[in-house]
């Protein structure tokens, strides 16, 4: 392999075709300009009236234009200067992720002078920072505004709401199109502008006007960008793109003057070995180099440790932001000015016979390197280093399918039904899900008795889709009545409901802090486990020091504290009693299966199981619990549903439930 140094142009590199005949902004230091003079060099603001005449004449205002030309941030603070959000109105703008719904909201709110929560705010699964009276502009997830209609179903509060990238199709925003389609029919008030790479614009386009008039959608196109990115390629295919990755970052450190330098990777896993990567080169850093700080970001974080990487380094510091996907749409990182695009990325797929996700690792599509590429000229001109061939490049698909058509549909489902979708057939889907994914769902429902006979949700099933949580999980709520368990399943809920709860590294402290967790290890399986940790927690005094001695994020545990108080709100508005089952494990245990119904599995040795659905094996996840080769019933937990969680790089967690010698599967539906 011919091998590419960072810093010299590859024979293939290009500039970013798009950008060289554009004219762009004279590279500044940006920063030390008023943030008004700030908003008025954005490529947005000289179409700042075509955008207003548009979307007041038209119902849809389909809009495309660079990454980073100002549409995120600018367009609801257009609206709201022009009158959009007065007499309460607010102005929605939705993000497929948390990161980028509470990053922007800060900028926006600095932007607008406000103190954020207040005139401008966000909302995202388990946090809300706006004001049911002040806020005006409002950031939020699919999923959150997606849930706001079932108590809303005219969204009536919003008088304009932007569906931010869309073309990244998550499932919530497909859901909210086709929703808002209808709502549009009843409430032609509403506004909607759909933010959309240049290349899915005619489809939402057509979409938006099928059986409805023409007048109702318009495509407006933003010429211009901020700064220009140069693209370069690797010659040949790097063998092993973390190591390489961190290879050219170390590099760009040694060779390229100043710039924080942002690395897109798959997943965790990845991040944590380029981490190492860094650990290992670290020592060897020559003296006259800039220190490396790398940081991790990804979506098993929390908000505030999310948030870190948008500190600025210190002097003579360099930060290589270590990314999953989730940085690579809306975010702005200031001071990034090199991006590594590994050029893959982890999907979810969904199997429906054995009701098991999983994820797979495939190419990006242009789209998402296009996205990467625009996180490296946000603030100044940057350049992208992709690590493969630029033939790789022209071979990759435009963009990735739509993630409703690979994902489970039981919640969604439960939720369009809670809407008054009750034929699912004639709602008007961007894209329409698998057959297959749709009737299994429905069969799940059925057999969990929350869709009944004649096709519609019953009292249970309508009260479980308010839950904020996943079907399975809002089900052992509502079951832990009858099982008196109530107490403990909301530890439970709360405990899965948030991500790397153990703290175990690598080396011989693994090995300590792993005896640390083992002092929490219940034999009856790891959600147990997840309550012992719990209690323990509140038990003795909640303290950061005390989580540290016992391999416990805390973070993580004051999270799961905040979400199970939460929770317990929806239980008292359903009259669901938290009793403690007082330590009878057999009603704990069975309220659990009832919950996770679907994923029941049979120990078939050598860390497999057979999963009882489908009748397929299927190996254990590794991080998976100490094994008791006695367990002759299994549960697992899919990898999490919730928008919020997902952040699109969930993991597949290990937190499954083992029953010893538990409940044979008749008893499941049960
Ligand atoms: N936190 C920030 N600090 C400094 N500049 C920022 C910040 N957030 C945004 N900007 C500036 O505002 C510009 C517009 O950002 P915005 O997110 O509105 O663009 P966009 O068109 O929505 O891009 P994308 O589609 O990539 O999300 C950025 O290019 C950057 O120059």
């Amino acid at each position: 392999m011919q091998f590419w140094k960072p810093g010299t142009t590859a024979p293939g590199s290009s500039l970013d075709r798009e950008t060289e005949a554009e004219d762009y902004a004279v590279p500044s230091a940006i920063s030390s300009l008023s943030i008004q003079s700030q908003r008025e060099r954005l490529p947005i603001f000289k179409h700042r009236d075509k955008l207003l005449y548009a979307i007041e004449k038209y119902g849809v205002m389909i809009v495309v234009g660079q990454t980073g030309c100002g549409k995120t941030t600018q367009l609801p603070q257009y609206l709201m200067e022009s009158g959009w959000a007065e007499n309460g109105n607010v102005i929605a703008c939705t993000q497929p992720r948390r990161v980028a719904a509470t990053s922007v909201a800060g900028r926006v709110a600095a932007e607008v002078g406000s103190i954020l929560g207040d005139e401008v705010g966000y909302t995202i699964r388990f946090e809300d920072v706006s004001d049911k009276e002040r806020t005006r502009i409002l950031y939020m997830t699919d999923g959150m505004l997606f849930r706001e209609t079932l108590v809303d179903p005219l969204l009536s509060r919003y008088s304009v709401i932007m569906i931010d990238e869309a073309h990244e199709r998550s499932v919530y925003t497909d859901l909210l199109l086709g929703v808002l389609k209808k709502i549009r029919r009843k409430r032609p008030s509403l506004r909607l502008i759909v933010s959309s790479a240049t290349l899915d614009a005619t489809s939402f386009l057509d979409y938006f006007t099928a059986s409805t008039s023409p007048e109702e959608a318009t495509i407006v196109s933003l010429e211009g960008r901020m700064y220009p990115v140069e693209v370069a390629y690797l010659q040949e295919p790097a063998p092993d793109y973390v190591r390489k990755a961190a290879e050219v970052a170390w590099n760009i450190n040694l060779q390229q003057g100043p710039g924080d330098i942002l690395i897109f990777l798959t997943g965790r896993e990845d991040i944590e070995r380029c981490l190492e990567e860094f650990s290992d080169l670290l020592p060897t850093l020559p003296k006259h180099a800039s220190r490396l700080v790398p940081l991790a970001l990804h979506a098993g974080l929390s908000t505030d440790e999310q948030l870190r990487v948008f500190e600025p380094a210190d002097r003579g510091t360099r930060k290589v932001i270590i990314s999953t996907n989730i940085a690579e749409a809306s975010v702005t990182i200031e001071g990034i000015k090199f991006v590594v695009d590994c050029g893959f990325v982890k999907i979810r797929v969904y199997n429906p016979t054995t009701a098991l996700a999983s994820l797979a690792t495939v190419p990006t599509s242009v789209a998402s390197a296009t996205q990467r590429a625009g996180r490296a000229g946000r603030t100044s001109p940057g350049v992208c280093y992709r690590l493969y061939p630029a033939s790789a490049f022209d071979a990759l698909p435009l963009s990735t399918p739509p993630e409703i058509t690979r994902t489970d549909m039981t919640t969604p489902i439960l939720q369009l039904k809670s809407l008054g979708v009750d034929d699912l057939m004639k709602f008007e889907w961007v894209s329409a899900p698998p057959a297959e994914s749709v009737l299994r769902a429905l069969e799940g429902l059925v057999a969990a008795g929350m869709i009944g006979e004649d096709g519609r949700l019953t009292i249970i099933g309508e009260q479980i889709a308010e839950c904020p949580v996943e079907v399975g999980v809002a089900r052992m709520l509502f079951n832990s009545k009858e099982l008196k368990c109530g107490e403990e399943i909301l530890t439970i809920a709360a405990m899965t409901s948030v991500q790397d709860v153990f703290v175990i590294p690598d080396g011989a402290q693994g090995a300590l802090a792993e005896l640390e967790r083992r002092k929490f290890t219940a034999e009856e399986g790891d959600h147990i486990t997840l309550l012992n940790a719990y209690n323990a927690f509140t038990r003795y005094g909640r303290s950061s020091g005390w989580c540290k001695s016992h391999a416990l994020s805390f973070r993580a545990m004051s999270r799961a504290v905040s979400i199970r108080a939460q929770l317990k709100k929806y239980m008292q508005r359903f009259n669901l009693p938290t009793e403690s089952c007082e330590g009878d494990a057999k009603r704990l245990r069975q309220c659990l299966v009832s919950g996770y119904w679907r994923n029941g599995a049979r120990w078939v040795g050598r860390r497999h199981i057979s999963v009882c659905k489908g009748q397929s094996d299927t190996a254990c996840a590794p991080n998976i619990g100490p094994l008791h080769t006695k367990t002759s019933f299994w549960l697992g937990d899919l990898p999490r549903n919730g928008r919020d969680q997902k952040d699109s790089d969930s993991n597949y967690h290990g937190d499954r439930t083992r029953l010893v010698s538990g409940p044979r599967r008749s008893q499941i539906s049960g």
